[in-house]
């Protein structure tokens, strides 16, 4: 079978070479995979996802879409084929929710009548449906809300391939807990491929099928959770995946006894 993603020896220095922002990283992604991507700040990961979908251009190695170059098409044209969803939802201020969701099946030329229909299947998809919710500014919404609206907008031209880049990095924790679960189910009944980029190991840990680590612009382990965690050979991946073990054993011995 194809993989969905296939990323040879990429490579990308924002000086020249003096450093490397990602390093010689080779990676697979099977489709209907659910990838997270983890790391200290600075490792990379951000420009390991950009250059995906050609928001950053890489200076080794190539990218493979269900097995076609990503340099095969021109960038806009690729980035219309793929879902991006980024920190703070990103929505357009002076368009409604029904238009914001809209844009990239308008710039693809789809019929009204389908876009509409599109519309409000995604619009009800992530529970905002579109006779309440349609006419309403972003503005109007909460931050849980709009990064609804954000999901709805990447997924409006059928991508299969999602990348995500903090997409829950600006909700409150139990918002967070509820939109990255609800996010995973359509993953799972449209059978997307995701790669997210995340600092929060315990999202990660819950929402990912597998786990890629990375350190200094390299990839220094990628696996399922169970595994990262039970084989922990590397000190860096074992702490960064015990953290929040060791942040539930604090709270317990602080907190342990006040329920009796
Ligand atoms: N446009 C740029 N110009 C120069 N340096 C950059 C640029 N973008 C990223 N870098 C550098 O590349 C390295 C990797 O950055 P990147 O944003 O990919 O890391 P990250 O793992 O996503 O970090 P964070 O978790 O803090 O968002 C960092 O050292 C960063 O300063």
């Amino acid at each position: 079978m194809t993989s969905a993603l296939i990323l040879s020896g990429l490579g990308k220095s924002f000086d020249g070479g003096k450093t490397w922002a990602v390093k010689d990283l080779s990676l697979e992604v099977a489709k209907g995979e659910f990838l997270a991507l983890i790391g200290g700040s600075g490792s990379g990961k951000t420009t390991l996802l950009k250059m995906i979908n050609r928001l950053i251009e890489p200076d080794a190695g190539e990218v493979r879409i269900d097995g076609a170059l990503n340099t095969a098409t021109p960038a806009p044209e690729l980035r219309r084929g793929i879902g991006y969803v980024f920190q703070g939802a990103g929505l357009f201020p002076h368009m409604t929710l029904a238009e914001n969701v809209a844009v990239t099946p308008r710039l693809l030329g789809w019929e009204r009548s389908e876009i509409e229909a599109r519309v409000a299947e995604l619009l009800d998809l992530v529970e905002l449906p579109v006779a309440t919710w349609g006419d309403r500014l972003p503005a109007s919404l909460s931050g849980g809300q709009r990064q609804r609206v954000a999901f709805a907008r990447a997924l409006a031209a059928r991508p299969l391939l999602v990348l995500m880049d903090e997409p829950f990095g600006a909700l409150d924790a139990l918002s967070r807990d509820g939109i990255a679960e609800a996010y995973r189910r359509l993953h799972d009944t449209l059978g997307l491929t995701t790669v997210m980029v995340t600092h929060d190991v315990n999202e990660a840990l819950l929402t990912a099928d597998r786990l890629g680590v990375m350190k200094e612009g390299r990839l220094v382990a990628s696996g399922p959770p169970a595994e990262l965690m039970t084989q922990g050979a590397d000190p860096y991946v074992h702490d960064l995946l015990d953290a929040p073990r060791r942040q539930a054993a604090r709270i317990a011995s602080k907190f342990g006894g006040a329920n009796g």
